[in-house]
């Protein structure tokens, strides 16, 4: 058993009361789980050895609940394309944006794909951060794809951080397919689905509903087979238009919907209904120097969940900052610190179905980041510092 005393704590473990700081705490972990927080006044463990934490900063341990770390390449080239006016969309309709990484990843080994995510991910966890989420879909044929989830589940194991898995087959259509889009489909999300499910690789499945990948109807289909495996779901929805993609993932029970500039009043309605978490990617919406904001006001008049991620990608968001990410979803979309602060760790854990993380609570695993500020809203306010001061990982000190 360790005690930890003389902590500030932002426990973030009631949906009302914004951080739900408790200052002059204390924190009771016992193997890898928090069985006592509160006031040092009432601590029940008094005889047990304690750490000072010199009334330093307490959070969950950070979750990035949306990331495509995984990936061969780079795009800079693109980068350079937009800068001079081509627009995402084109590039993608001429073979760039998602198949050029497709083609990258293609090309690399699992041992290249692992040492160049590990500098991604050793980024995000340098920043707090100790679950993450990781996506396939930039193989678009079934090795490819298995790959990429044998990848991240390595990430898992070679560092103290938590891996959730993704599949996102349905992210392009690969130039093989371009004329047989029921064949891909069939052959590569769906029966590729199956066999990443049947060897362990998956804990969600996701698409991307847009005018150049996939329509509303096409992931509908893909839901219901995920739903036959007792998969969750959840959907890249209304980023450059809207196909109503969230309403559908949302009748599906999906976990969450992600991106959603376009989203209209029924999908915030269909969300609110069903519980499904609005993810934020503000890093998307910054790079592609996006006009159109996300109805921010109208999902919390709705009371839906709202979850902030980094959307770490080669093409849209090469950003594997969290803390910016917090800066930027303050800065480009006005959520409140706290917003953000509940958005990239309560929010973001049930984004992923982990309820076991997110919240200081007696119970939730011992996953913590301790920080060297006075107050949290340093933690979205700061840009390009990092103040973490340690991390616990499982009840670990890491
Ligand atoms: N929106 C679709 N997919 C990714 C990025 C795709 C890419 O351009 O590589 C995203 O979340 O932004
Ligand atoms: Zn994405």
């Amino acid at each position: 058993m360790q005690v930890l005393v003389n902590a500030t704590l932002a426990t973030m473990a009631d949906e009302s009361a914004g951080y739900g700081l408790i200052d002059g705490a204390a924190l009771v972990i016992d193997g890898d789980r928090i069985i006592w927080a509160g006031a040092e006044a009432q601590l029940p463990h008094r005889d047990a050895p304690r750490r000072d934490l010199g009334g330093r900063l307490v959070t969950p341990g950070l979750v990035d609940c949306h990331t495509h770390v995984v990936f061969g390449g780079d795009r800079a080239q693109e980068f350079e394309m937009r800068l001079e006016g081509a627009s995402y969309e084109e590039i993608a309709r001429a073979g760039g944006g998602i198949l050029s990484s497709v083609r990258a990843t293609r090309e690399a080994d699992e041992a290249a794909l692992l040492d160049a995510a590990l500098r991604r991910v050793d980024h995000l966890i340098a920043e707090g951060v100790t679950t993450i989420e990781i996506k396939s879909g930039y193989g678009l044929d079934v090795e490819t794809e298995l790959k990429m989830l044998r990848t991240a589940r390595r990430i898992g194991e070679s560092r103290p951080v938590h891996v959730a898995t993704t599949w996102l087959a349905a992210h392009a259509l690969p130039p093989e397919c371009k004329d047989d889009r029921a064949g891909y489909l069939r052959d590569v999300v769906i029966r590729g689905m199956d066999r990443a499910h049947a060897e362990g690789l998956i804990d969600a499945v996701d698409g991307f509903c847009e005018g150049i990948a996939f329509s509303r109807d096409e992931m509908a289909a893909v839901f219901d087979h995920a739903a036959g495996l007792g998969l969750p779901v959840k959907l890249h929805a209304e980023q450059l238009s809207d196909l109503g993609g969230a309403a559908m993932a949302a009748e599906h029970g999906a976990l969450s919907a992600d991106h959603l500039e376009y989203l209209g009043a029924d999908g915030i309605a269909a969300m609110a209904a069903s519980g499904t978490v609005a993810v934020l990617l503000p890093g998307a919406f910054y790079t592609l120097r996006e006009t159109q904001l996300p109805p921010v006001q109208a999902l919390r008049d709705a009371g839906v969940p709202i979850a902030l991620a980094t959307d770490a990608n080669p093409g849209t968001s090469p950003l594997t900052s969290i803390l910016l990410t917090m800066n930027m979803g303050a800065t480009l979309f006005r959520l409140t610190p706290a917003e953000c602060l509940a958005g990239v760790t309560r929010h973001a854990a049930r984004a992923l179905g982990l309820a076991d993380r997110g919240t200081i609570t007696a119970g939730a695993r011992a996953d913590l980041a301790i920080w060297d500020v006075r107050h949290p809203a340093e933690l979205s306010y700061r840009i390009g510092f990092n103040p973490l001061h340690a991390r616990v990982f499982g009840g670990e000190f890491v």
